[in-house]
């Protein structure tokens, strides 16, 4: 797959983060701190991950800072953007599964490296939901990208 890395901070885990996705055969755009010359602020790193998400130049991102709340925030605002911010497998998994989520965010200061292993294990390994219910909730959070609120 195609996927958007950003970083605000050049940690030791966000460079695991990129080579473990290059290992499992991804193709990686790094941004932010990853990407000498780039712009590192969270607000604006997050969003250009998240923007390749958007409008199909890539199919998933992982955006990074160091609570990985802002860049989750700014990951979510851009319309088409479903950003979770996941610090175990379990939770990894039910993004994918129940949320359909196509942006993973991950907080640089709680990821070791196993437990980044886990993650992206479970991230990749989980399937979006095809009940009913889970799709009719997906569906309606992909209205409020509309400024729609009913269906
Ligand atoms: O977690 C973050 C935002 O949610 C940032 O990584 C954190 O605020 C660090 O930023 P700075 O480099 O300005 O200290």
């Amino acid at each position: 797959m195609r996927i958007s890395v950003s970083s605000d901070m050049d940690e030791p885990v966000a460079r695991s983060l990129v080579a473990a996705l290059r290992e499992r055969g991804h193709d990686v755009r790094p941004h932010g701190a990853l990407r000498p010359g780039d712009d590192p602020q969270w607000a604006v790193c997050s969003e250009a991950a998240a923007r390749e998400v958007a409008d199909g130049t890539a199919d998933q991102a992982v955006v990074c800072c160091w609570t990985g709340t802002g860049a989750s925030i700014a990951a979510n605002k851009v319309p088409g953007v479903r950003a979770a911010l996941c610090t175990d497998a379990y939770t990894a998994d039910g993004a994918r599964r129940w949320n359909d989520a196509n942006v993973l965010a991950l907080s640089l200061r709680l990821t070791s490296q196993p437990l980044l292993t886990e993650i992206l294990d479970a991230w990749f390994a989980g399937e979006p939901s095809a009940d009913a219910e889970d799709r009719q909730n997906v569906d309606r959070v992909r209205l409020l990208d509309h400024g729609k609120t009913r269906m």
